[in-house]
């Protein structure tokens, strides 16, 4: 790092340049001067970018906005707010003064209605009180432009009527057979448009509409005699992947025992895959260039992705770049979990400005008596692409962990507190979270992770691990993933005669830290370490056909995992899940992140937080500064 780097930048009068020096350890000592207090918030990256700037020209203040550009996207923005720079971060002088230093400074483009195509693209981007670095305002633009290329036009028509109830593909709901149908309704904005966003909480059926959906697509085209659609599926994660495979096979079993269903010949069209994004677009090497893009589109007629709220902004505007303008995107994903770790929140921006199922006045009449009662017509553009189904299928009506992400997703602190204190059998409170309560967790939980240890077979031990987790808001702390992994670990080896430290043993379950195509092991896959007849370990991962096992050394990164962060869970589902908040107040403790840990749970939730910590949890959001929605359309365009 260059020296400069330091109080050279930070401070508001000339100094010498300063030595480098270590980055800051999250416990040292309150910095000396508020300069120094700014710039410890930053990371080396972000203080090279202002270094770099400030060899180009930039003066101090608008080397700073480009530390702070840089750190907003490690926060997960698209770009900087300028009314919102946190005081830590820029004096209110400064604040005040950067307006003007960005307007005259040869590297920031000032994008307003005086701009043209003549406006040269510089390095930073002045738009709206938004200021972004260049390359992520071009996937921003980029990624609207062609989400409203794909909305304005319509595919061919296909005839809907097979949607309506008693059309044997879509069933009212016997309950309530008046109530309009969400998944008909999702099926049908899908087949009316080129991007369509069927968003849904766990197991409501989102794969289901989907199976349907290729099936109507298919056979229309067969009745036709003509070439069945070319249909890609994919998701963020070699497991989601997986996983959406799995569910779309299973739909397609279940849909066999409807006698007029020729499975078969609908079957032969359907993929024998799901791909990775990263696979998808070609994206496999160093290069951040997908092989397909506008200049050489995907071939594919319909794309359907599934867990898109783990997308994040790049890789959606390579995705969104690479569909052919006569192609479907459709997005499959939940609105309220948690985005992807990366910047942006693309799925919940573009849902959050259609609103929950409101429809334009067109789209309304279009789907005549799907719809049971009019609505009141929305008039924003995304309106129509977007349709949320919002009962569980996998789940009774009055499952309590359905009724907790429900209150949770309103922010309603008073009925989540009455869910967890009534004392259902499937929801379990533990109101401590401190470091007695974590230890004895850890005993607990040793009992059940002993199962491991004791294991033979591989298929079981995976199983075993398919059905229950702890999951944390953080890494490190005393409720931390680490801590908890590290306390299970030293117990296991205390009983079962073991050295905590030494990094294999039979019994020990890892997760896979990135993908790694050499070996075909992604970022979230889950193995187990087992020692085979010859007293060898391997590590054993589920597959596409069957168990692959490896040799520990040919992993990719990899960790312990009998407990996993939230945002490592995403898409993933246990039948029992263990929840453990900090008792002390971090960002991360949100609303999403609460919403995303609690619907990991299939049949059991046990939460460990403390009450204060919970309230807090549940009422704070996850707040992305982005231009996205607002690029997509204003309201009353369409
Ligand atoms: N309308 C329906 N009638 C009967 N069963 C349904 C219906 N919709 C969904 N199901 C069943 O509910 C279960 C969950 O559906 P599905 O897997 O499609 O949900 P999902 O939203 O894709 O779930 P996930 O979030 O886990 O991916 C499946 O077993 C499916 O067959």
């Amino acid at each position: 790092m260059n020296d400069s780097r330091t109080g050279d930048l930070f401070a508001d009068d000339p100094t010498p340049a300063e030595p480098a020096k270590p980055a800051k350890p999250a416990d040292a000592p309150e910095s000396a001067t508020p300069e120094a207090a700014e710039e410890a918030n930053l990371s080396d990256l972000d203080l090279a970018l202002a270094d770099w700037a400030r060899r180009h020209g930039a003066d101090r203040l608008v080397a700073r906005a480009f530390a702070l550009a840089s750190w907003a996207v490690a926060q997960g923005h698209t770009c900087l707010a300028l009314d919102q720079i946190p005081a830590a971060l820029m004096s209110a002088a400064n604040q005040s003064a950067l307006r003007e230093a960005l307007a005259a400074s040869d590297l920031v483009t000032i994008l307003d209605g005086k701009s043209n195509d003549d406006t040269p693209t510089r390095p930073l981007i002045l738009e709206a009180g938004r200021l972004y670095l260049q390359r992520y305002h071009a996937y921003e633009t980029k990624l609207a432009e062609r989400l409203s290329t794909l909305m304005a036009a319509e595919p061919n028509p296909v005839d809907v009527d097979t949607l309506k109830p008693g059309n044997g593909l879509f069933a009212a709901d016997a309950n309530n057979p008046n109530a309009t149908n969400w998944q008909a309704v999702a099926a049908f904005a899908a087949l009316r448009h080129h991007f369509t966003v069927i968003s849904g909480g766990p197991g409501t059926g989102k794969t289901y509409t989907i199976v349907r959906l290729l099936r109507v697509l298919i056979e229309a085209a067969l009745s036709n005699e003509d070439t069945p659609p070319l249909i890609a599926l994919a998701a963020p994660t070699g497991k989601a992947a997986a996983r959406m495979l799995e569910s779309v096979r299973n739909g397609l079993e279940d849909m066999g025992a409807d006698a007029t269903f020729e499975k078969q010949r609908v079957e032969e069209h359907v993929p024998q895959t799901a791909r990775t994004l990263h696979r998808l677009l070609g994206l496999t090497g160093a290069t951040t260039r997908a092989r397909f893009n506008t200049d050489n589109p995907l071939p594919y007629d319909v794309v359907i992705v599934d867990e898109a709220s783990m997308v994040d902004l790049p890789m959606m505007a390579k995705l969104a770049d690479a569909i052919r303008d006569d192609a479907r995107l459709i997005l499959l994903g939940d609105r309220y979990q948690l985005a992807s770790v990366e910047s942006g929140s693309v799925l919940a921006e573009i849902c959050a400005n259609a609103g929950v199922n409101r429809f334009t006045e067109k789209q309304q009449t279009a789907a005549g008596e799907l719809l049971a009662q009019p609505m009141q017509p929305a008039n924003h553009a995304l309106a129509d692409h977007v349709v949320t189904l919002q009962t569980s299928r996998r789940f009774n009506a009055d499952s309590t962990i359905g009724q907790l992400a429900a209150a949770v997703n309103a922010g309603d602190v008073t009925a989540a507190e009455a869910l967890l204190t009534a004392g259902h059998d499937d929801l379990v409170y533990h109101p401590r979270a401190d470091a007695a309560a974590i230890s004895q967790l850890i005993d607990r939980l040793t009992e059940n992770c002993a199962k491991l240890v004791e294991a033979t077979d591989p298929t079981l031990a995976l199983a075993e691990l398919g059905k229950q987790t702890v999951l944390t808001a953080v890494r490190q702390g005393p409720a931390g993933s680490e801590t908890l992994n590290a306390g299970i670990t030293e117990r296991l080896a205390r009983r079962f005669d073991f050295t905590p430290g030494q990094p294999w043993y039979h019994g020990r379950p890892v997760m896979v830290r990135r993908n790694d195509y050499k070996t075909g092991l992604y970022n979230g896959d889950v193995g187990i370490a087992l020692k085979n007849a010859d007293g060898q370990l391997r590590v054993w991962f589920e597959g596409d056909n069957g168990l692959r096992a490896f040799l520990p050394s040919a992993l990719p990164a990899h960790d312990t995992v009998y407990a996993m962060t939230i945002h490592k869970s995403q898409g993933s589902e246990f039948d029992s899940v263990t929840l453990v908040l900090p008792d002390y107040d971090v960002p991360v403790l949100t609303r999403e992140l609460f919403y995303t840990g609690l619907t990991r749970g299939r049949e059991q939730l046990s939460i460990y937080s403390q009450r204060n910590a919970l309230e807090q949890t549940v009422t704070r959001r996850v707040l992305r500064v982005s231009g996205l929605a607002e690029r997509i359309a204003q309201p009353g365009e369409k």
